[in-house]
């Protein structure tokens, strides 16, 4: 066979017989082996020469020396490496040794008078490393994944939540304390929003190495976890040393410096504290302490650090909340939820054939609940959409069922959270459970908020054309809150106007907010709008927003909001 046919063989050989070496030497060559070998006698030489050294095969004999058998390099190397095959080629010993010498990682006993089938067995072996060596690197990989966050490769919420269990078990049982930091970057969106999702994903891979930087001892962790929060742990550290941590965390996300196709973005980041004691009752608690912190240092202003204290008015709403947050989606399946109706009436004919759907909860003593109560932890957890379905849902199947004894002018107003209506899914839910309904769509009008609508003004003016094109009807709800939004007001294809209540409400004494009001009344009509007064409580404001020329009014003085059923029945 030509030398280049051969195949490279790397052997470290654990053997004492110079004339041994030179057989192997023969019979792999003969093989068909370009063989690069390495012959040791000692436990000592043995250890130089396993990694960083690369080989393919270790064939060790029996009785080396007599301090150093084989069964003694079998332990060593292992010690080493689990995948490389171990043979063992001996003249002298007995079943018994060559069993034990299987059990304990060698891949095969052969004698030296058989020595012959060694060649099949090392082919067999490396081709059987190889596998184990794929399994392994694919398990490491699983493993790495499992435990890492895919963007940044910092720990992922799983694995930090793993270590907080641990330094929380510790803190318990060794009466340690550790430190548990949650963190948020403020503002994240805006960047997404206006540069971008690649530009955001950028940003927390380089705020990722920046908090990296603070994390270095063994038992410290630092993990994303989740969209633009992060987690850090600092073991056996006391708060005074974790005030000055976070602080510095802060300081350098701040002074960071993104840099993104030639333009610089600053971040700031709120960090939370909260302190693993052996008092703490669970890692969960912890974790809800320390968000809640977090939470409270947005409410601070931003770009804060927050310690958890157990007695923190924010912190206590902030829990409030997430009580909400459990509550929402078990109303949402076990249909606790009710439909108001508010009616809304024609001030120049009080007529009363519009009104607005209003949601109420039933808690587990069925008592009725109100949406300020759960609708900005609706919000600031992303349940919305789902509220809105079940609203858009519920409503509609009443009113198609109820449409014959109603009358045929009748109008509802529907509400619709920024959120949902800037989720092109929910568009297309949308439409196809109004399609469904088949109600003629002047039954059915749709009320967006003024800052929601702004806020996202090119996707409110589609969501509102693709609907009134199809001729459901738009209202703009408090109007005015934001002032900003005049301009805008022409861009938007709406039907009618609320004015806000903060203005209605005061009308009769105080002569600012009247003039507000008639002024968004006369912009209005000149755009072609109806208007709708909100919190009319009384005949006073009623006569006024008459004179002004406004088209209803809604509030206390036309009718409490009553259950939807009401409508038939009373
Ligand atoms: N680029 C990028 N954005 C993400 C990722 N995961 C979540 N987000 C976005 O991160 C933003 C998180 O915003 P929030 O934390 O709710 O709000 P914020 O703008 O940071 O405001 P505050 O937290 O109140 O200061 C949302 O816009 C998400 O869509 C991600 O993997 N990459």
């Amino acid at each position: 066979m030509a030398e280049h046919e051969l195949k490279p063989l790397r052997v470290l050989m654990i053997e004492d017989s110079v004339d041994d070496e030179l057989l192997l030497r023969r019979q792999l060559k003969g093989a068909g082996y370009h063989v690069s070998l390495e012959r040791v006698c000692s436990e000592e030489a043995l250890r130089t020469f396993m990694p960083p050294v690369c080989w393919d095969v270790v064939i060790s004999d029996y009785k080396i020396v007599p301090q150093f058998d084989g069964m003694d390099a079998l332990h060593t190397v292992r010690e080493f490496d689990q995948t490389i095959p171990f043979f063992l080629l001996s003249g002298t010993v007995g079943e018994e040794i060559a069993v034990e010498a299987m059990r304990s990682g060698a891949n095969d006993y052969i004698m030296k008078d058989k020595s012959a089938r060694l060649p099949q067995a090392i082919e067999r072996e490396l081709r059987q490393a190889e596998e184990r060596r794929a399994r392994i690197r694919s398990e490491q990989q699983m493993d790495y994944f499992a435990r890492h966050d895919m963007l940044t490769g910092l720990w992922n919420r799983r694995e930090f939540d793993t270590r907080l269990e641990c330094l929380f078990q510790d803190a318990k049982d060794n009466r340690h304390q550790h430190i548990l930091m949650y963190m948020d970057l403020d503002q994240f969106k805006l960047l997404n929003d206006t540069v971008g999702h690649t530009a955001g994903d950028a940003l927390l891979v380089q705020i990722a190495e920046v908090m990296s930087g603070f994390v270095i001892k063994p038992d410290d962790a630092v993990a994303r976890l989740g969209g633009d929060e992060f987690g850090v742990l600092l073991a056996n550290c006391e708060m005074d040393r974790a005030l000055i941590v976070a602080d510095e965390i802060r300081e350098a996300v701040q002074q960071y410096r993104f840099d993104w196709r030639s333009q610089i973005f600053t971040i700031g980041i709120s960090i939370g504290i909260s302190l693993i004691t052996p008092y703490s009752k669970s890692g969960g608690e912890l974790l809800a302490e320390a968000d809640s912190a977090c939470f409270a240092a947005k409410a601070k202003g931003r770009n804060q650090v927050h310690v958890y204290k157990s007695d923190d008015l924010d912190t206590i709403e902030k829990k409030h909340e997430m009580r909400w947050v459990l509550a929402i989606p078990e109303a949402l399946r076990s249909d606790s939820f009710q439909l108001y109706y508010q009616p809304i009436q024609m001030i120049g004919t009080g007529a009363r054939h519009h009104g607005e759907v209003l949601l109420r909860m039933l808690d587990q003593n069925n008592r009725l609940i109100f949406p300020d109560a759960f609708i900005p932890a609706a919000e600031r957890y992303d349940l919305m959409p789902a509220v809105d379905r079940w609203v858009i849902t519920n409503t509609l199947q009443w009113v198609k069922a109820h449409l014959h004894q109603l009358h045929p002018e009748q109008e509802f107003s529907i509400n619709l959270s920024g959120k949902s209506f800037l989720d092109v899914k929910f568009l297309h839910f949308l439409l196809d459970t109004l399609d469904a309904a088949a109600i003629d769509p002047k039954h059915i009008c749709f009320e967006l908020t003024e800052s929601a609508a702004v806020g996202e003004l090119s996707d409110a003016i589609k969501f509102i054309s693709t609907l009134r094109d199809k001729g459901y009807r738009f209202s703009l709800d408090d109007f005015g809150s934001g002032m900003c939004s005049l301009k805008y007001l022409r861009k938007l294809p709406v039907d009618y106007l609320k004015i806000d209540g903060c203005f209605v409400k005061e009308i009769v004494d105080d002569a600012i907010s009247r003039s507000i009001v008639a002024s968004v009344n006369t912009i209005a009509h000149a755009m072609g709008m109806q208007t709708i007064a909100e919190y009319v409580e009384n005949d006073e404001i009623l006569a006024i927003l008459s004179d002004l020329g406004v088209d209803y009014a809604q509030g206390y003085v036309v009718s409490k909001p009553m259950p939807l059923s009401n409508l038939i029945s009373g």
